[in-house]
Order: C-alpha cells, then sequence, then structure tokens
C-alpha cells in the first residue's frame, strides 16, 4: 500500500445548522436571512457568528441559562439560517468531500446535533429537499460520467454498504436477517476492519437509492415526546471506491477509498423526551456513545491544540469505549477528510442543549486532519478481481470463436455434416459474451460516454427526471408514525417490498428483469422528482440486451454482486473476503467447463483434432477438459477386436484417473479453504484476546493520566494558594477547560 499524495493538513470543517421554529409554518422575521443578522428566539445570528441575544426577556430563558452561557458566542466555518435548503449545505461543506472521495482521499460527513434537530432531515431529506445522502450519491455517479479532474480516463468500481448501531449492537441494514455476526476487530497493516458486513456493488444512483429504501424498512425508529419518528441508532451508509487508471496494464495500482456519511442518533434528556422502557433505556445507549465521542473529540483537539502526532495521540484516545467511536476511528484518527454538520434548535426551553452541541461543534473545529491518497497493488481489490476474470473470460472466448469458425469450416466441407449444432454454438458464445458484459458493466468508466450515461450533477444544469415511488416504509418495524421517517428514500424505492423481507429488485437476482426495472425506475407508479439535475431515465451502463439477458443464467447472476466483506474501517488493501463472487464465478467458469466440454464431444463425434481448449480461469470450478480418448481418431487402426477392446479399456481407465485426479485436486483446493478458514477464525480469536488485553492496559493507563491530573491540578491549587498566602495574589483566572479567551470583537461575549 503506498500513500499517493497528503493533502496538507486541515481543520475539521464544521457548520451549524439552525433549524426553523416552526416547520409547517415557516415565518421568519428577515426575508434575506442567508447572509444577513437575525434574532430568532434567544439567539442572534450573524454571518457565522451564533450568539445569546442579551435581549431576550423570558422568565424561564434567564432563570435557567448560567450567567457563562448568556455571554458566549461561537464562530464557525458556516453557519446556516432556518431558511438555508440542504443543497446550500451540501454544496458549501461536503460537494468537495465527495470530489475528493473520488479521487482517492477518504471522506467523512457527520450529522450531530439534539434530538428532534433536523439531522436526519439533513442526511436524507425529503421529496422536496434531498438530503446530503442523495445528493452526495447523485454527485458521485455524474462525477465518474465526467471527463475531467484526477479521475480523467479512469474506471471505477463502487460498492456500499448500509449499518447502524443500536443498543451498542452493529445491524446490517442490508442483510438483517443475515446471520453473520458482524465484528469489528483491528489488525496491524489494516487498521480497524469489520467483519462480516455485506456489500453490494453499485452502478447507478437509483440502484444505491432502492438499497438505502430496502436498509431503512429496518432501521430502529421510535416515537418521543420530541420527535415522532426519532432515530434511536446511528446510521453510517458507506461507499467504498476502487479506481483505476484506464489502458494500463491489469496490475496497475488501485485507488481505495471510502466516503461515509453518518446520521447520528441525538442526544436526549429523559425530562425533555418523557421517555420509559425501551426508549429510555435506547436514549441511554445513545447518550454514552455520544459521551464518549465527544470526549475523543475533545481529547482529539487538546492533541492537536498541543500538536501531538497521531501516534502519540492514538494511544490516549477512548475509541474502544464505544462502538460509535470504533467504528469511526478509521475516520476521526487523521486520514479523512471530515465536514461535520452540528444541527441545533432556536427555541429558549432548550437553550443549554444547544450550548452543548456549540461547544462540540468548536472543539471538532480544532481537530486537525491530514488525509491522504491509498493506492494499493493488491489481488484483494475487487476491481482488480474483476479485470482478471474478465480477461480469462476474453481468452477462452477467443479460443472458442476459433473453434467455432474451424467446426463451422469442417461442417462447410464437402460429407461435413452441414448445418449441424449451429445454433448451440452460438449460444454458448454468447453466454460467455453476456457473462462478460455483465462483468464489464459493473466498472463504471469516465471515458466513455455511450455507455455511462449523460452529464449533469448535482446542482448542476442537466435536466431533472422521474422515477417511481411505491414506498414501503409503514412497515417499517420500529416506526410508530404510520408514514415512517424518510420521504426521500421510502419515494425512491421501487418495487414495494412489504414486511421488510421482500426483495428489493436490485440486490436479488431475478434473471436480471428486477436489476433493470429497478435501475430504470420503471412502474407504474405515480411519478416524482428526484434530486435535481441527475438525468437518469435509462442504466447508467448500457447492460446487455434483453436477449442475451435470456440467453442465459449466466448473463443475470454477474450483476448486483454481493460481496460480505471484512472490510476496512481504514481502507485497506487486503480486505476483500468476498466469497460470494468467488462462489459466483466458480459457477460461472462450471457452466463454462461445461460449455467447453460439450463442444469437446461434438468435436470428437466429427473426428476433430483433439487440439487444447481454452485456459481454465484461476476461478475455474469445472475440470478441464477431458483429454481427446485416442481410440476415436480416425488415424487408429487395430489389427483385432481384442486390441481395440484393450485399447478402450486403457482409455476409459485413463478418464478414470483423470476424473480422480480432478476429484483429488477439488477435495484439496476446499480442504485448503477450509483450513484458511479456521485459521483466520484463530486468528481473529488471538486478535479479541490481545484488543481485550490492549483494552484493560488503555483502562488502567487513562486512570493512571487522570490521577496525574488531578494531582497536578491540586499542586496547582496549592501554588495559586501558596501565593495568596504570600501574598502576591497571582492576578490571572485560571482557565477552564473551554479556554475562554479570543474576546468576541468588542462585544461583551466571549468567544468560545
Ligand atoms: N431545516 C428544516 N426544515 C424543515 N423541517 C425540518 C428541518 N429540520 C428538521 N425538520 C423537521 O423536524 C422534524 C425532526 O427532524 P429529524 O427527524 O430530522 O430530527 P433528528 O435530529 O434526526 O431527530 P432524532 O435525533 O430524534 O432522530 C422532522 O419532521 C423534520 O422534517
Amino acid at each position: 500500500m503506498s500513500q499517493l499524495s497528503s493533502a496538507p493538513s486541515t481543520n475539521i470543517k464544521v457548520c451549524v445548522r439552525v433549524r426553523p421554529l416552526n416547520v409547517e409554518q415557516p415565518s421568519q422575521p428577515d426575508p434575506d436571512l442567508r447572509t444577513n443578522v437575525t434574532s430568532i428566539e434567544c439567539w442572534n445570528l450573524k454571518n457565522n457568528v451564533i450568539a445569546p441575544n442579551p435581549d431576550y426577556d423570558s422568565y424561564d430563558y434567564q432563570n435557567s441559562t448560567s450567567e457563562k452561557s448568556k455571554k458566549t458566542a461561537y464562530g464557525f466555518d458556516h453557519l446556516f439560517f432556518p431558511v438555508s435548503k440542504t443543497v446550500e449545505i451540501y454544496n458549501m461543506a461536503v460537494k468537495s468531500i465527495v470530489a475528493a472521495a473520488l479521487e482517492g482521499y477518504h471522506g467523512s460527513v457527520f450529522a450531530y446535533g439534539q434530538t428532534a434537530t433536523g439531522k436526519t432531515f439533513t442526511m436524507q431529506g425529503t421529496a422536496d429537499e434531498p438530503g446530503i445522502v442523495p445528493l452526495a450519491v447523485h454527485d458521485c455517479f455524474s462525477y465518474i460520467r465526467q471527463r475531467n479532474g484526477m479521475s480523467k480516463d479512469r474506471e471505477f468500481l463502487l460498492r456500499m454498504s448500509y449499518m447502524e448501531i443500536y443498543n451498542e449492537q452493529i445491524n446490517d441494514l442490508l442483510s438483517p436477517s443475515s446471520l453473520q455476526t458482524i465484528r469489528i476487530y483491528e489488525s496491524r497493516g489494516k487498521g480497524v476492519v469489520v467483519k462480516g458486513m455485506k456489500e453490494e456493488v453499485v452502478i447507478s444512483a437509483e440502484q444505491v437509492f432502492a438499497l438505502v429504501a430496502a436498509g431503512e424498512a429496518h432501521r430502529h425508529i421510535g416515537s418521543t415526546e420530541m420527535n415522532a419518528n426519532s432515530s434511536r441508532s446511528h446510521t453510517i451508509f458507506r461507499l467504498v471506491i476502487e479506481s483505476k487508471a484506464m489502458n494500463t496494464n491489469s496490475k496497475s495500482k488501485v485507488r481505495v477509498s471510502t466516503l461515509s456519511l453518518v446520521d447520528l442518533a441525538g442526544s436526549e434528556s429523559v425530562k425533555s423526551t418523557h421517555t420509559s422502557g425501551e426508549r429510555q433505556k435506547e436514549g441511554k445507549f445513545i447518550n454514552k456513545s455520544l459521551l464518549t465521542l465527544g470526549k475523543v473529540i475533545w481529547k482529539l483537539s487538546e492533541g492537536s491544540r498541543k500538536n501531538l502526532s497521531i501516534a502519540d495521540l492514538a494511544a490516549h484516545i477512548p475509541y474502544r469505549d464505544s462502538k460509535l467511536t470504533r467504528l469511526l476511528q478509521p475516520s476521526l484518527g487523521g486520514n479523512a477528510q471530515i465536514s461535520m454538520i452540528c444541527n441545533v434548535s432556536p427555541e429558549a426551553v432548550h437553550v443549554e442543549e444547544t450550548h452543548n452541541t456549540l461547544k462540540f461543534a468548536s472543539r471538532a473545529k480544532r481537530i486537525k486532519q491530514r488525509a491522504s491518497v491509498t493506492e494499493v497493488m493488491d489481488d484483494a481489490t475487487l476491481l482488480q478481481q474483476y479485470r482478471e476474470e474478465i480477461n480469462a473470460l476474453r481468452s477462452q472466448l477467443t479460443v472458442l470463436v476459433e473453434e467455432n469458425q474451424s467446426i463451422q469450416t469442417q461442417l462447410m466441407s464437402p460429407g461435413g455434416g452441414r448445418g449441424m449444432g449451429g445454433g448451440e454454438d452460438e449460444e454458448e458464445t454468447q453466454a460467455i459474451v453476456a457473462a462478460i458484459h455483465n462483468l464489464e458493466r459493473l466498472i463504471l468508466r469516465n471515458a466513455d460516454e455511450k455507455r455511462t450515461g449523460r452529464s449533469g450533477g448535482v446542482g448542476g444544469s442537466g435536466r431533472k427526471v422521474r422515477v417511481t415511488s411505491g414506498g414501503f416504509f409503514g412497515s417499517n418495524r420500529m416506526s410508530s408514525g404510520g408514514g415512517g421517517k424518510h420521504p426521500f428514500f421510502e419515494r425512491v424505492s421501487s418495487g414495494g417490498s412489504e414486511g421488510g423481507g421482500g426483495s428489493f429488485g436490485l440486490v436479488k437476482s431475478d434473471g436480471g428483469k428486477g436489476d433493470k426495472a429497478a435501475v430504470n425506475g420503471a412502474s407504474s407508479s405515480p411519478p416524482f422528482l428526484v434530486p435535481p439535475t441527475q438525468p437518469l431515465g435509462g442504466t447508467p451502463n448500457d447492460g446487455p440486451s434483453e436477449a442475451m439477458n435470456d440467453m442465459s443464467v449466466l448473463s443475470t447472476r454477474l450483476s448486483g454482486v454481493s460481496v460480505r466483506s471484512g472490510t476496512p474501517e481504514s481502507f485497506s488493501s487486503s480486505y476483500l473476503d468476498s466469497h460470494s463472487l468467488v462462489n459466483e464465478l466458480q459457477r460461472v467458469q462450471g457452466l463454462l467447463g461445461a460449455v467447453l466440454e460439450k463442444k469437446n464431444n461434438k468435436r470428437l463425434s466429427m473426428g476433430g483434432d483433439g487440439g487444447t481448449i481454452g485456459t481454465p480461469s484461476k476461478f475455474s470450478g469445472a475440470p478441464p477438459p477431458p483429454p481427446t480418448p485416442t481410440l476415436l481418431k480416425p488415424s487408429l487402426h487395430f489389427s483385432s477386436k481384442e486390441e481395440e477392446i484393450k485399447h478402450l479399456r486403457t482409455s476409459v481407465s485413463q478418464l478414470e484417473l483423470n476424473r480422480k485426479l480432478a476429484k483429488a485436486d477439488a477435495t484439496f483446493l476446499s480442504q485448503q479453504l477450509s483450513d484458511k478458514d479456521d485459521m483466520l477464525n484463530e486468528v481473529a480469536m488471538l486478535l479479541e484476546a490481545v484488543e481485550r488485553h490492549q483494552e484493560a492496559l488503555e483502562r488502567e493507563n487513562a486512570e493512571l493520566a487522570e490521577a496525574l491530573s488531578r494531582t497536578q491540578g491540586r499542586l496547582g491549587q496549592v501554588e495559586v494558594e501558596l501565593m495568596q498566602v504570600r501574598g502576591g495574589g497571582g492576578g490571572e483566572e485560571m482557565g477552564t477547560e473551554e479556554g475562554g479567551g479570543g474576546g468576541g470583537g468588542g462585544e461583551e461575549f466571549e468567544m468560545y
């Protein structure tokens, strides 16, 4: 693995979005709020600064807010007023991260804030106002179609996963019924690895939306007094992006990056949400993990302030204290471009929560990151595997075509049995062509306009397109709100799936027809608009023709390939545990093997010359075609029947031997595979033990550090007291953790 280029060290980009007071009837005192100044309840918003409104005179506010809070102002990279649209936030704070992710830099976007402040509204959006996730997904695909920037003349393979952390348990939203347990472990060289998460190879924005919509049906949502559709879990949508230069040899380096879009559950107090029972339990888990995230952010910001190196810092950051921070460790750990969108409510009743969010945001703003492009030269990248398989299939095709031609020539020659078997040959050849085509269509290219569709990106000038509705969110098992929480994805989902367990066209193989329908969004349900400007309407990659699709199961099974992977949160190179892919390829190869065998037999019966038939690919699950039994060769002459029978027997036993060898090979290989699995399990167990040990050591360390800092604090106090006793007084105020300082531009506010 090599780090190609490193971006300069930058601070996390932090912006704050103030939600409207009343979303049903948004009325604002000032029509031009975006760049102007306004007061909303107890807050003054001015450009990128949010400060308490000294004139706000409610009794509750005056009595419930500390004097210090009333005088603390906060400044950010961007402050979005209640009238701001999500697309503005996207353009300002997220778009560049998406572009960088496609160029090889890891990127993460978080929505953070108190419950009901609009995190999900921001991340997912509605049909009228698409959120960060749909906007980013659209941009990804349109970026690939464009022919400029660092991605010029590159080919891409994208795959997505969708997960939630609910009550400290990671759930795979793409495969909710899977028995596979998801494990996070840290491995040397690979960093934090999530094992067992399903990943779907994706080729269009619509496919991603359909998958997310399917995942939404399984997300935990519940009603609280503050939010009828409150997320009870943190959700992480992630795209893994592999890309490599086109037209270079197949072993060229592959860039691997990830784009993580995180919708955190909201912090909540039992007092305001009035939860009890299950909701209260969920709330505790949410608050606990957010507290750990707060600690991690605080320590990271302190580390950046003191200019500590990432390695020095890593040992002292309590990533392991929650699944959330563990999963986010690679993003927060330095090698990613990050945007944090902090959502707040302007209501006076939530003023203290808003202060807490703003403090969190201010700390996050101090964290420095240095992202770099990761390039790997590795067979484990899916892109590399696909390319090699395509090459192997192409070689087989060439051989097959040559074989066909020679058979045809013989058939056409006088006495050659004209017209026999032509249709079958054609069918077989096309089966391989379709298999190649199906693999090819999973690889997206930016230099092939015809293949990848038309241009136009989010916020750009392309035409709007319609996809179908047909939602199934009413069946969300946790939703108490009837209509579900996420109207955008609800609407883009095509082909409803009641009860959450049905098929979603794109992911399930249904002979290719589900694929096509879902990608095209074709259905008779009423249409609606998806995020602006994405010109879809058809498959971005023109898939194989219907005729080809129908010809053979070969051609359909490879689309929508799922990979269950030990995916790298650390974006490492050798993480693919792509059993399903390999199985699929083995199956295809098996079928091709059978095709070749059939062809061989046909040729034998015609008296062909028994030449080589293709090189089996490395995934070949079928034994190589049997050697041509020489007894049938016209050149052989036997002096007697006995001699012929003897020869026949030898040939039969030779064939039997070949079969046994092939079987032994297969057994040997599968034994090796299972040994490897056992070994991996053992290593995983060992790693877990080491991890536990490390955790214990870290806890011990943390306790010692705390004791040390208490002692130092006490020492400081003693020194101050000593100075006071001596009459020196010190004069200076002791700094708090927040540090004060700054003096808010001559006003009576202190900038946090
Ligand atoms: N900027 C906004 N404009 C219009 N409506 C908004 C805005 N922000 C939030 N809302 C509305 O407020 C309600 C609560 O928003 P949302 O569910 O997104 O909050 P949340 O922060 O995700 O809450 P939780 O943490 O409980 O899941 C929703 O009905 C949403 O549509």
